[in-house]
C-alpha cells in the first residue's frame, strides 16, 4: 500500500509538524509528500497564473517557441517535443513533452513575453523561498542541526531549476514503449511538482513491494514533494529516490511545472543520517563532480 504524507504548512508549518512528516517511515521508504499550497506560497494564485503563461506559450507558433530554443546553452530555454527519452531501454519514441527551463541567473534565460518571465520569475522565488523553509525539518529528520543544510542553498549560488512542461495528448503504451515521461529518479536533492487539477494527473509511481506501477494523485492544490538520487545518497539511504513515470490517456493535453531544489556546485555531500555504529555507504563528493558522474553515466 503506498501512503503519500501530507504536509499543510498553514496548519501544520511548525516545526514540529514538519518534522514528523519527514520522519514518518512512509516519506522515507517512498520519498514522495504532498504539499499544500495554502501556507507555502505568499499567493498560491501565482500557480494558476503560472499555467495560463504554460499553456499560452506553448500553444504559441512554432516560430515563437524555438525563438527560445538555446542551442548553445543545454538546460535553458526551450526543449523541443520528442527530443527526451528518460528511459531509453524501454522507448521506442521520444516522450511525447515539449518542456521549458528556466534557471537562477536571470540574464540566462530566454523569455518568450514579458507576462511569462513574469510569472515565471514570481513563481521560481517562491518555490526556492519554500524549499529553504523544508531544509531545517529535514536536517532534524537526519539528526544533524538544524542549518545544516542551509549554506548549501545559497541565494547567489544554489543550482534550481524551474520547468515547464506541455505533454501531448497522445496515449501513452507500455508495450509500444511510449511514454509521457519515460520512468526515471530525479537525479538532484528535492523536486516540488505542480500538477493542474485535473483530478487523473497522469504520475506514477513504482511499488517494489508489489512491483507495479501506482498513481499519484494529489489532492487539489496541493504539490507533489520527491525526493531525487543526491538527497538518497546525502540521507545515507534513508530517504528513498523512488522510480516515477508519467502516461497519458490520449484525452487531452497535460500541463505539469516541477521546480528542482539542487544546491550549490561547491556543497559537498556528505552522508548524514548515519546511526551508531553504522558506517557511511557513499563516499563525500562534490555536487558539480556527482552531476558530471552522472550525465556521464546517462550518456555514456
Ligand atoms: O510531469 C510530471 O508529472 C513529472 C515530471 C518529472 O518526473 C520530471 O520532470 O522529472
Ligand atoms: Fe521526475
Amino acid at each position: 500500500m503506498t501512503r503519500i504524507p501530507t504536509i499543510n504548512l498553514a496548519r501544520d508549518g511548525s516545526a514540529r509538524g514538519l518534522t514528523d512528516a519527514f520522519a514518518s517511515d512512509d516519506f522515507a521508504r517512498r520519498g514522495f509528500a504532498f504539499v499544500a499550497h495554502e501556507g507555502a506560497l505568499p499567493e498560491p494564485e501565482i500557480v494558476r497564473k503560472c499555467f495560463a503563461e504554460s499553456r499560452t506559450f506553448f500553444d504559441s507558433s512554432d516560430e515563437t517557441r524555438k525563438r527560445a530554443l538555446t542551442g548553445d546553452a543545454p538546460g535553458i530555454g526551450y526543449t523541443a517535443f520528442a527530443s527526451e527519452k528518460l528511459d531509453p531501454s524501454s522507448s521506442s519514441v521520444g516522450d511525447s513533452k515539449e518542456g521549458f527551463y528556466v534557471v537562477r541567473e536571470r540574464a540566462k534565460n530566454r523569455w518568450p513575453s514579458a507576462a511569462f518571465e513574469d510569472a515565471a520569475t514570481t513563481y521560481y522565488e517562491s518555490m526556492y523561498a519554500l524549499g529553504k523553509r523544508l531544509l531545517p525539518a529535514l536536517a532534524r529528520a537526519c539528526g544533524v542541526n538544524d542549518a545544516y543544510f542551509d549554506a548549501h542553498w545559497s541565494a547567489s549560488s544554489h543550482n534550481c531549476v524551474l520547468r515547464f512542461l506541455k505533454y501531448s495528448a497522445s496515449r501513452s503504451d507500455e508495450g509500444e514503449g511510449q511514454f509521457a515521461c519515460g520512468a526515471h529518479t530525479d537525479y538532484g536533492a528535492l523536486t516540488i511538482l505542480a500538477v493542474e487539477n485535473d483530478g487523473s494527473t497522469g504520475l506514477e509511481i513504482y511499488d517494489r513491494e508489489t512491483e507495479t506501477w501506482v498513481p499519484v494523485t494529489p489532492p487539489p492544490d496541493h504539490f507533489v514533494l520527491n525526493v531525487g538520487d543526491l538527497l538518497e545518497r546525502w540521507s545515507n539511504g534513508r530517504f528513498a529516490s523512488t522510480r516515477h513515470r508519467v502516461m497519458t490517456t490520449g484525452e487531452r493535453e497535460r500541463f505539469s511545472i516541477p521546480f528542482f531544489f539542487e544546491p550549490s556546485y561547491d556543497a559537498v555531500i556528505e552522508p548524514v543520517c548515519v546511526g551508531d555504529g553504522e558506517a557511511a555507504k557513499y563516499a563525500p563528493i562534490r555536487f558539480g563532480d556527482y552531476l558530471q558522474e552522472k550525465y556521464a553515466q546517462t550518456y555514456e
